[in-house]
Order: C-alpha cells, then structure tokens, then sequence
C-alpha cells in the first residue's frame, strides 16, 4: 500500500527555503505541500503562484497547493501554469465546487478538493467520482504547529469506507494538521494515503532525513 510524506513548506525557514525544499526533497519526500492563504479565507497570508513557480525550478517532485482562499478560481490556472501538478480547493470556499474541480481539470491538472474539520463528508460525495484527492483538514486551516483534532480519525474511517463501497471512485486520502509520529499510524490505520507534515519535519531536532523515515514506516506499518 502507497505511503506518501508531503512535506509543508509553510514550516520551512523562509529565508532559506531552496536549501530546505533540497534537503527534504534528498530526503525522500514523496510530494511538495505548498499552502496558498489569502488572508480573508483564513486569518493568515502564505504563498502565491511565484512561490510555486520557484519551487518548480528547484525540485521535480509533485506540487499539490492547498489553496485556502475566497475566489480560488482566479487562481487555478496562475498555479498550473506555474507548475502545480494538484490544486486542492476548500468545499467551503466557493459556491460552485464542482465547477472549480472541472476547472482544474480542464487545464490538465490533478484536482483535490478540502474539507474542513467541520465540514460533512455528505458534501463533497457527489464529487467522488472526478476527483483525485481529498484532503481531510485534521486542524483549523491557517498555521502550522496546531493540534491534531482526535475526532477527526473517525472521519477518515468513514471516508476510506465510502471510497471502498464506490468502487470506482478512485481518489487519495490526504490529511493536513498536527501530523507527527504520535498522530500518523492513527490516520494510515484510519486510510489515509498522503501525509502532510510542516512543523514536525522542518522543526524538528533530529535530521529531516530520519523524520521522514520515521513516520514512513510508521504509517507503513499501520497500514499492513
Ligand atoms: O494547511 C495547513 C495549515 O492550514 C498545513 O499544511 C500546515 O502547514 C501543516 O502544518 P503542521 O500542522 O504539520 O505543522
Ligand atoms: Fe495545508
């Protein structure tokens, strides 16, 4: 079964994000996560298509952006043109969600759609079968460094048995928030396939390289 470690760049030290963004992708990062906030979607402003396309010339790993912003249209096609390969998009932030995976979709992107802590999986069902993620928010979107919100283990539970029953919808499960080695085997055990991890990889004491290998064979093992 596929374990992938996405590392959270909004973790990494801004002042030198090339060395960091290097020295996970040596590591074995699986993808890049590169949050996109406006400042109004959440209180709290990251990166724009500029980051995405700097980041582009200095890895050749995946970029998913986790856009957490109003209007998130206006954006897709900067991103893709900068070189995202999966743009994620909050159900909560635009009226027409559907119309916004099409989008992402027409441009030839991977297309994720979001769901906040407090949103009901109910809501993106309809969107299982022209996606290719979901990303379970395991925290309240904004910063890094918060806490993994324990309830939310059932949730993905419940959305890798709805994957399950649908067989032919064929989508990842990501989880985004609070994902470390305490938290990780809970969420791969649960059917989460992406793992996102900012501040317990770019924070951490011990090298990034034994971080990754850490929660790998953690979410491996909890996955057999
Ligand atoms: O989208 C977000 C926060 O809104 C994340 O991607 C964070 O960057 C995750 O950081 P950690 O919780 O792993 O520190
Ligand atoms: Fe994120």
């Amino acid at each position: 079964m596929t374990v992938k470690i996405a590392p959270s760049i909004l973790s990494a030290d801004i002042m030198n994000l090339e060395r960091d963004v290097r020295a996970a992708d040596r590591a074995g990062a699986d993808v890049f996560h590169i949050d996109m906030m406006d400042g109004n979607f959440v209180p709290n402003m990251s990166f724009s298509p500029s980051v995405v396309e700097g980041m582009r010339r200095v890895t050749d790993k995946p970029l998913d952006i986790h856009m957490m912003m109003e209007n998130p249209d206006a954006y897709i096609k900067p991103v893709i043109d900068a070189g995202a390969d999966t743009v994620l998009i909050h159900a909560e932030s635009t009226q027409h969600i559907y119309r916004s995976i099409d989008l992402v979709k027409s441009y030839g992107a991977r297309a994720g759609v979001v769901v906040n802590p407090g949103t009901p999986l109910e809501t993106v069902k309809e969107l299982f079968p022209i996606i290719d993620q979901i990303l379970v928010m395991t925290v309240n979107p904004g910063f890094g460094g918060q806490k993994f919100i324990s309830g939310m283990t059932k949730k993905i539970q419940r959305l890798d048995q709805l994957r399950q029953t649908a067989a032919d919808d064929n989508f990842e499960i990501e989880v985004d928030g609070g994902i470390n080695a305490d938290t990780i085997s809970q969420c791969a055990r649960a059917g989460a396939d992406i793992f996102v991890a900012g501040s317990y990889l770019f924070n951490g004491e011990n090298g990034l390289n034994k971080r990754i290998e850490d929660i790998r064979s953690l979410a491996v093992e909890a996955k057999q």
